[in-house]
């Protein structure tokens, strides 16, 4: 067990740039088989793409909880998610009891018409607020790219051949969160996080966060390390599902955030993962499968259910 006390910097310019990638393979399978955590620059995202996507954030957060309420998440995973109403569920790590204290937003795929045969497939929900439809669907189409070239990155970092799982995210499932830390009171108890301890549970995150800081990843050897802002980079981390694929070569690193602050925190996850009608396995190159094979739907369906009140079976 190698313990690690800093995230690595990774510079992708030479995906954009159409260079040789070997020696970005060599830095990424480093990165991502012993943390599973790295800092993401020369990506190519303009900034002024993320700022309208924080400013389009802090204006909704500021709306009455009354006109939030009003678009509040749906069963097709789309919406505003009140604080209080959504659990790290993940038995492999703490015993998480409390609800994590954020709130956001949530837009997914936008799919004109849902088809009813593909799970989560509709439209997004969408509050009253000029500019903001527009700069959610600006940063969700240049994410989209960048999460296509970095999926193939990290297939190939794992010994697979990209190609291989190409097909499965030509209509990835993606997700861009609009998350609200409002400042943990000093008094509160220890298990009270703003997100509990926790993996991910798709293939990519691609997170852009504020200067406030709260974001914390845990080593091997069980201590957490600070994850704060570095200006012009993304922390991308790996996902349970990518985990799977790469056969347990690329590491589902837990994290957690807690913001004692005493300042609101803003922060933008997009998440990066294939087509629900996908067979997640490990990959031809990466060795003796240690997984079965599952449908990314159905194991979707469970995750949302057990962490979720919208997706909970009883209502
Ligand atoms: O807000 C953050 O910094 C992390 C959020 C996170 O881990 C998640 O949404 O999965
Ligand atoms: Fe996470």
């Amino acid at each position: 067990m190698t313990e690690f006390t800093e995230i690595p910097v990774i510079d992708v310019g030479p995906l954009a740039r159409g260079e040789n990638l070997e020696t970005l393979v060599d830095e990424f399978r480093h990165a991502y088989s012993t943390i599973g955590f790295g800092y993401i620059i020369g990506h190519g995202i303009d900034p002024a793409l993320i700022d309208a996507v924080f400013e389009a954030s802090a204006r909704f957060h500021a709306l009455p909880l009354s006109e939030k309420m009003r678009i509040k998440l749906n069963r097709l995973h789309r919406g505003y998610i009140p604080i209080n109403t959504s659990t790290d569920v993940n038995s492999k790590l703490a015993d998480v009891k409390k609800p994590n204290q954020s709130a956001s937003f949530m837009m997914m795929r936008e799919d004109a018409v849902a088809d009813p045969d593909v799970y989560l497939s509709g439209p997004n929900l969408w509050p009253t607020l000029p500019e903001f439809r527009e700069a959610l669907v600006a940063y969700s189409d240049a994410m989209t790219l960048l999460g296509f070239r970095l999926i193939k990155l990290a297939l190939a970092a794992a010994g697979a051949n990209p190609e291989d799982a190409t097909a499965g995210f030509q209509t990835p499932t993606t997700w861009l969160r609009l998350l609200h830390y409002p400042p943990t009171p000093p008094q509160a108890p220890d298990d009270l996080y703003g997100s509990a301890p926790h993996t991910d549970f798709g293939c990519l995150t691609l997170l852009a966060q504020d200067d406030v800081g709260g974001l914390q990843v845990k080593t091997p050897t069980g201590n957490w390390i600070d994850a704060p802002k570095i200006d012009g980079a993304f922390v991308v981390n790996v996902g349970d599902m990518l985990h799977r694929m790469s056969n347990g070569r690329l590491l589902s690193t837990p994290h957690r955030v807690i913001n004692r602050s005493g300042r609101e925190r803003y922060s933008c996850p997009f998440f990066f993962d294939p087509h629900v009608s996908y067979g997640v396995a490990p990959l031809p190159g990466t060795g003796t499968p240690k997984f079965d094979s599952i449908n990314f739907g159905s194991y979707l369906r469970s995750e949302l259910q057990a962490g979720y009140d919208t997706h909970k079976k009883t209502r």
